[in-house]
């Protein structure tokens, strides 16, 4: 009664059963439909959500720039974790004073001069990735697109974070270190609901918490043990990866930090980018147009294979990069919403919150929200282009552009960005220039499908050729 009628929130709309029981949104959470019923919600009841007794879910460009920008100054609003309390700290979840230490520490390894140094490392296995599905194509076998991404983003970042690949391009499975993990990040919503109710906490935990304390040690351990081979390696010394970055930096990280940090950056790179190459790939097959005039770019855009780099990929396909931008709109890797808490009364996109609520902007359903993006239902690349930004008489002109912000914003944003573009570009052009691809199930739909803090991608079988060249 209080939630509803009392509550400083009580004007907000929103769904009345989450509101008077929070426990139903985590149940939600724990079932992996959460981000679809908010898609459903913001259709609704429009730009802002309450979506429990204290929090709000907004889905504006402004939103963004309120919540997670650089209007607070030092001070970010405090993140609401989802990590076990007494984990070591890292990038994504630590205070101020500690963010920005690794923040610092890494930048170094995200620069535009490591980036450079990267790249060799990466066409590595980009050929890894072009010969494995040759060979598979060649033995007339549909060949599934998810998990030829997987290993190749697996391996890149296995590199780069840990000093050494996670063989997953090698030996086509994903390994012990892997396979931990993607059952560890099924229990995240687990985590989220012991944080909200201690008391549901302890009978889940009587019942699975062994379990889940196991996976959570067995995970880190592993990780700390390949940590401690890389640091302690004179071999690897000046490599440009990220853990030269940490060890050369004025920073000084502790064993437990130079790991935990390892451990995020191998979760938050590899997933996240693969997550995209798929769900692009997938889009664009189910939108031949779009995969037809890729293709073509890519392939008149370059004499030979041995031309696609970095800094070519990014500067002579423009359709191919609306395609990746689209991608990011309609299968954004980051699906949910990323609560922060607001620390004293303020106002988000025009809107009163008082002191103590929680607020974010829900990334999938901002990005697929009518009133943000014209046709948001739609995979349309040339929403993208520069004409659609300056014609005025171009029917996507008048799309909020601002309102997807895949990456996050201020001073938490992705610090990967760059990389994930460079990767994520160049592996698309590369399959488009080898390969021609068709999908196995024609009416395969990934429209509803389930998230836990990730996507619950499932196969994506691709009939794949080596491509026709033409006299
Ligand atoms: C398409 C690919 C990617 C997407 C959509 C993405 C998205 C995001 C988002 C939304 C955040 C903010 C998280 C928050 O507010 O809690 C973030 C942070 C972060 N991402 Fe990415 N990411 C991608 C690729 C990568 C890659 C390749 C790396 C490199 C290893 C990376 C490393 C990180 C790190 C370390 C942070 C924390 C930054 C900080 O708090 O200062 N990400 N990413």
């Amino acid at each position: 009664f209080y939630n509803l009628y009392l509550h400083p929130l009580r004007d907000y709309p929103g769904p009345r059963s989450w509101i008077a029981f929070p426990i139903l949104r985590y149940i939600e959470q724990c079932k992996g439909t959460f981000d679809l019923c908010m898609r459903g919600y913001h259709q609704y009841y429009g730009p802002v959500v309450r979506l429990d007794a204290d929090s709000l879910s907004f889905a504006t460009a402004q939103a963004w720039k309120d919540i997670y920008g650089y209007g607070h100054g030092q001070n970010q609003w405090p993140k609401v974790e989802f990590r076990a309390p007494e984990a070591t700290p890292h990038i994504i979840f630590s205070n101020d004073a500690d963010h920005a230490r690794f923040r610092r520490s890494l930048s170094h390894g995200f620069s535009d001069q490591a980036l450079r140094l990267q790249e060799g490392l990466i066409k590595k296995y980009v050929d890894k990735l072009i010969a494995g599905v040759r060979e598979e194509c060649e033995g007339a076998r549909n060949v599934d697109l998810t998990m030829w991404y997987n290993l190749t983003t697996f391996d890149i970042i296995s590199d780069l974070a840990f000093g050494e690949p996670s063989n997953c391009l090698e030996s086509k499975v994903y390994g012990h270190y892997i396979e931990t993990m993607f059952k560890f990040v099924q229990i995240v919503p687990y985590v989220l609901l012991a944080n909200f109710y201690p008391t549901v906490w302890a009978v889940i935990k009587l019942l699975i918490g062994k379990k889940i304390n196991e996976r959570r040690q067995n995970l880190f351990d592993l990780g700390k043990q390949i940590v401690m081979k890389r640091k302690n390696d004179p071999s690897k010394q000046g490599r440009a990866d990220f853990m030269e970055s940490m060890l050369k930096s004025k920073e000084v990280l502790s064993d437990a930090e130079l790991a935990s940090n390892s451990h995020i950056l191998f979760l938050a790179g590899s997933e996240t980018t693969a997550t995209l190459l798929t769900g692009v790939t997938y889009w664009m097959l189910k939108t031949p147009k779009t995969m037809e005039r890729a293709v073509r770019e890519v392939r008149s855009a370059f004499a030979k294979e041995e031309e696609i780099t970095f800094q070519s990929a990014s500067t002579q396909l423009p359709y191919m990069l609306a395609c990746l931008e689209e991608g990011l709109r309609m299968y954004s890797p980051i699906t949910t919403i990323l609560l922060r808490t607001v620390p004293e009364d303020v106002v988000v996109s025009g809107y009163p919150v008082p002191k103590g609520t929680q607020v974010g902007v829900h990334h999938e359903a901002t990005y697929l929200a009518p009133y943000n993006f014209h046709r948001a239902n739609e995979f349309i690349p040339e929403r993208w282009l520069s004409e659609a930004t300056t014609d005025e008489k171009n029917e996507f002109f008048r799309d909020n552009r601002d309102a997807r912000q895949p990456f996050s914003m201020g001073p938490r944003n992705c610090i990967g960005r760059n990389l994930a573009f460079s990767e994520m570009r160049q592996i698309l052009a590369r399959m488009l220039w080898n390969f021609d691809l068709e999908l196995v199930e024609k009416d395969l739909d990934w429209s509803k499908q389930k998230t836990y803090a990730l996507r619950v991608k499932g196969p994506l079988m691709a009939r794949v050729s080596n491509r026709e060249w033409e006299e």
